[in-house]
């Protein structure tokens, strides 16, 4: 486990520097009086103090100098005027870890002093319950203990696999802007059960149960989705129906679009 006494400092406390910061608490990685975070916007700081006791503050070089462990979690297109002031905080006895999408290792190492200890991981949303699912990938100057401590940090708050930096958008395309492709699904087919009279609540509630079942069926069989497909879908039955019915409206070639574009889009943010 990352040493409890070590001190952990969030740039950006939004969404998901938020989402990782609650996940961090209940995983218990730090004590909340070793945690940290600032942000421009103060009302976002004030909520976090009250709901987790952290330490907050609205200047980034007072939480930057006090943390062992920096996570910049601020928009990519606000990161270089972040960088440009926190390089006077920065000593090498850090590790940064940065979540932007799209933007390299080598903008923060050129930003930062010169053998800054930087790791770029991609999270999603789902840290809020623990289970996000988090691609890490070390810079030229991270440490394999630099690594170990980053997979510990994020397999906390969900699962974490180490990848290569230039798979790093394929990992923001599919599983770190993924949740936003699943949440309209999840809502889509209630409203089918919905048009056919069921309550909302009720079909929202199976709706998502029914994912979390298929993905958790999945990882735990360790059987191939198709294989699992073919366990629902008995001959001349209901589910080869609705099967049909996906294939016609062309589903899999939009899921596969879908991660492509937000693919893309992660490699175009990382050239500005
Ligand atoms: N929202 C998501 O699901 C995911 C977001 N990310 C990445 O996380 C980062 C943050 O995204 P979100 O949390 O969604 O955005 P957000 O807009 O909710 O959060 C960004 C925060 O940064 C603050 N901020 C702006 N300028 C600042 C400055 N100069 N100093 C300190 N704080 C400043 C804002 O007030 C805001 O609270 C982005 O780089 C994004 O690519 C990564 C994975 C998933
Ligand atoms: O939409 C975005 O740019 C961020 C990165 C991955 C998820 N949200």
């Amino acid at each position: 486990m990352v040493d409890q006494n070590r001190k952990i400092g969030f740039i950006g406390a939004g969404k998901m520097g938020s989402a990782l910061m609650q996940g961090i608490i209940k995983a218990e990685i730090v004590k909340p009086e070793n945690l940290g975070a600032a942000d421009v916007y103060e009302p976002f700081l004030n909520d976090l103090k009250a709901k987790l006791g952290i330490n907050i503050s609205t200047d980034n070089s007072v939480i930057a100098s006090a943390s062992d462990i920096l996570i910049l979690a601020v928009k990519p297109q606000t990161l270089g005027s972040v960088l440009e002031n926190l390089k006077a905080d920065i000593t090498s006895d850090k590790l940064i870890i940065s979540i932007a999408a799209g933007v390299p290792l080598s903008t923060y190492e050129n930003a930062l002093p010169a053998g800054t200890r930087v790791i770029r991981v991609m999270p999603n949303i789902a840290a809020t319950v623990s289970e996000a699912a988090s691609g890490i990938a070390p810079g030229k100057n991270a440490t394999p203990e630099d690594v170990k401590t980053a997979l510990e940090i994020f397999s906390a708050v969900g699962t974490a696999v180490q990848v290569s930096e230039s798979i790093m958008d394929a990992v923001t395309g599919l599983s770190g802007s993924g949740p936003a492709f699943i949440f309209p699904i999840i809502e889509a087919m209630a409203d089918g059960a919905v048009l056919e009279g069921m309550d909302r609540k009720s079909a929202l509630t199976l709706s998502a149960q029914t994912v979390l079942g298929a993905a958790k069926m999945m990882l735990e069989t360790g059987l191939h989705p198709g294989e699992l497909k073919d366990m629902v879908t008995s001959p001349a039955g209901t589910t080869i129906q609705g099967v049909h019915a996906l294939e016609e409206a062309g589903v899999r070639a939009a899921f596969m679009n879908a991660v492509i574009r937000a693919t893309e889009r992660s490699r175009e943010l990382g050239k500005k």
